[in-house]
């Protein structure tokens, strides 16, 4: 056992008491914990959570002990908005009122002429003349109060503002961008053709936001009979298109990755001059070198000179600041606590593993002293690392599966839904999940080989800590990743996490090492997973293929 101690003994922070950017959030300290009884420490955590720092607004839901009520409740508001003299008038109506909220939050805001955020969903209807079903739909779909990327990023874009805006993960900045859109679709004179365009970077994030872009559009009709119609371009959908089974003019806001939007562009079956709103969520994944050509072929395909972009990610990179300069007119950048940092909500740890069999080992440490609490999502740096933790875990009889880019999107979108719906507890996972998806209550997640860079680090732990809900994420790492874990310090020290002095030492970086981690070189070729000999492994796999190959034949016989 104490072996085991040795190899993962590691650096636990704990978040200090200094107000962190996402402080405002439910977040707690474990010395309450350790002092205070079960009751009162509840109590005391309903005291501290005040209105500013309540991220969602969400306390008189989530601690509403009889959730009947909160559903009357909002059945109540939802019925509060039918005239207009219902509308309470706006929260917030100057620079000082603005100022005042924006330092709850710690909003940064630059730019020319400024709009005023907003108070309340609520301050839409009476500022903007917002559409009453939408705001119905919103508040059906409990959401009550905008959080303040909501706050800020709604009013812009409602002014057709270009919007550059980095916000914490899981801090709502889905719906900063998708309210003012269908608005804007609501309003717009044209009823004809594609005007609104979302570019995610991958597919699972794309159908997540055609989810709830459906789900706010719900029984919204543009004319007496036309629908508000909004599509995620599938497969099928750009089979449909180029059949001209469907025509393009049908839908007014489609969802795409890139490379499925450029395919169907190129072959004349979708046109864009039509296109007034352009919107890339995990922005500087789409203007990274593996997008960027994309990414431009994209907006090119945009024609209309009155094209108003945002750009969307929890993290935003000096490189990915300029492109934004360049190709936005005069963008208004809204940073919401401080960019580059986690969401502080988090509880971050590092754990020193020795070699590839002590991050085996860590982990079955984990399960046995119950730090192990599914939802836990798991992330490696290849599918080759990926299948094998999975077949280790899997003779650990473990409830888990494995998500990479191998995989089919049917097996993939089953994966997810196993996951989302607590029948599957843990998921093994790539980068592939990395960004954007939002599992809402997953309590660890385990980077079981150190990211490749601070973004990385900051968007895979982010799939914990969500929607005001705190979480835990544990990094593994090992002699090989002196290097690699540098930033990852860094980012513990923006978000307020305490720092030993030798990890604040160790945590600097010479020129030379900043350029290797540019180049992906912070670290040599990874052992293989396994903590089972050779010889067993091959009779395993044997096992395998023979039952594989047995599934087959069946499935032949049953053809015939
Ligand atoms: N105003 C709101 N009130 C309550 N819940 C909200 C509100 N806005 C968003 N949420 C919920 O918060 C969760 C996180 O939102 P979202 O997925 O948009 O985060 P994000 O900022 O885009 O994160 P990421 O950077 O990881 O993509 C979702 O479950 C969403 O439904």
């Amino acid at each position: 056992m104490d072996i085991f101690r040795v190899l993962i003994r590691g650096a636990n922070v704990k978040k200090n008491n200094r107000a962190t950017p996402a402080d405002f959030s439910m977040s707690r300290t474990s010395e309450d914990d350790k002092i205070l009884p079960g009751s009162i420490k509840k109590e005391a955590n309903d005291q501290q959570l005040t209105k500013e720092l309540d991220f969602f607004r969400n306390k008189r839901i989530v601690n509403n002990v009889d959730s009947k009520t909160t559903d009357e409740d909002q059945k109540d508001k939802s019925k509060e908005i039918t005239t207009d003299s219902d509308i309470p008038p706006p929260k917030i109506l100057s620079i000082e009122d603005a100022t005042k909220l924006r330092k709850s939050y710690k909003g940064n805001v630059t730019g020319e002429d400024i709009p005023l955020p907003i108070g309340s969903f609520e301050d839409l209807v009476t500022r903007f003349q917002f559409d009453k079903r939408l705001l119905s739909n919103l508040i059906d779909s409990h959401f009550t109060e905008p959080t303040p990327v909501q706050c800020e990023c709604i009013p812009m874009a409602l002014q057709e503002r270009d919007v550059l805006s980095c916000a914490p993960t899981g801090s709502g900045k889905t719906l900063a961008f998708l309210i003012p859109l269908l608005q804007q679709i609501i309003t717009s004179k044209s009823t004809e053709g594609v005007k609104g365009l979302i570019i995610s970077p991958t597919k699972e994030l794309a159908n997540q936001i055609f989810l709830e872009c459906s789900k706010l559009a719900h029984k919204i009709f543009l004319t007496k009979k036309r629908p508000l119609r909004v599509a995620l371009l599938s497969k099928s959908l750009s089979a449909k298109l180029r059949n001209k089974v469907i025509s393009e003019q049908k839908y007014d806001i489609i969802i795409s990755t890139p490379l499925r939007l450029i395919d169907i562009v190129k072959q004349g079956a979708l046109d864009l001059s039509n296109v007034r709103h352009l919107i890339f969520d995990e922005a500087d994944k789409l203007f990274d070198k593996t997008f960027v050509e994309q990414t431009d072929t994209i907006l090119a395909s945009c024609t209309d000179p009155r094209l108003h972009k945002s750009m969307f990610s929890a993290t935003i990179p000096s490189n990915v600041e300029d492109i934004a300069h360049s190709i936005m007119l005069d963008p208004i950048r809204v940073i919401i606590g401080h960019k580059e940092a986690a969401n502080s909500n988090i509880e971050q740890k590092l754990t020193f593993c020795g070699n590839e069999e002590g991050k085996l080992i860590a982990i079955r440490q984990l399960i046995q002293e119950g730090e192990f609490k599914p939802p836990v999502i798991i992330f490696l740096e290849s599918i080759t690392r990926a299948k094998a933790l999975f077949h280790e875990l899997l003779y650990d009889n473990l409830n888990v599966d494995v998500i990479h880019a191998e995989r089919t999107q049917v097996q993939r979108n089953k994966i997810i839904e196993r996951f989302r719906s607590g029948d599957l507890w843990c998921l093994i996972c790539t980068d592939v999940l990395a960004r954007g998806i939002d599992f809402k209550g997953v309590n660890l997640v385990i980077n079981y080989d150190v990211p490749s860079s601070a973004q990385a680090y900051v968007h895979r732990i982010g799939r914990t800590g969500r929607g005001g809900r705190e979480g835990k994420a544990v990094t593994f790492y090992t002699k090989l990743d002196t290097l690699a874990i540098k930033p990852i310090i860094n980012v513990m020290k923006q978000s307020g996490c305490e720092v030993s002095e030798w990890m604040e030492s160790f945590s600097k970086m010479t020129r030379k090492e900043k350029e290797l981690l540019k180049k992906g070189k912070a670290h040599e070729e990874r052992k293989q997973i396994s903590t089972v000999p050779k010889i067993i492994r091959k009779k395993r796999q044997q096992k395998e293929q023979m039952i594989e190959a047995s599934k087959r034949r069946k499935r032949a016989q049953a053809e015939e």
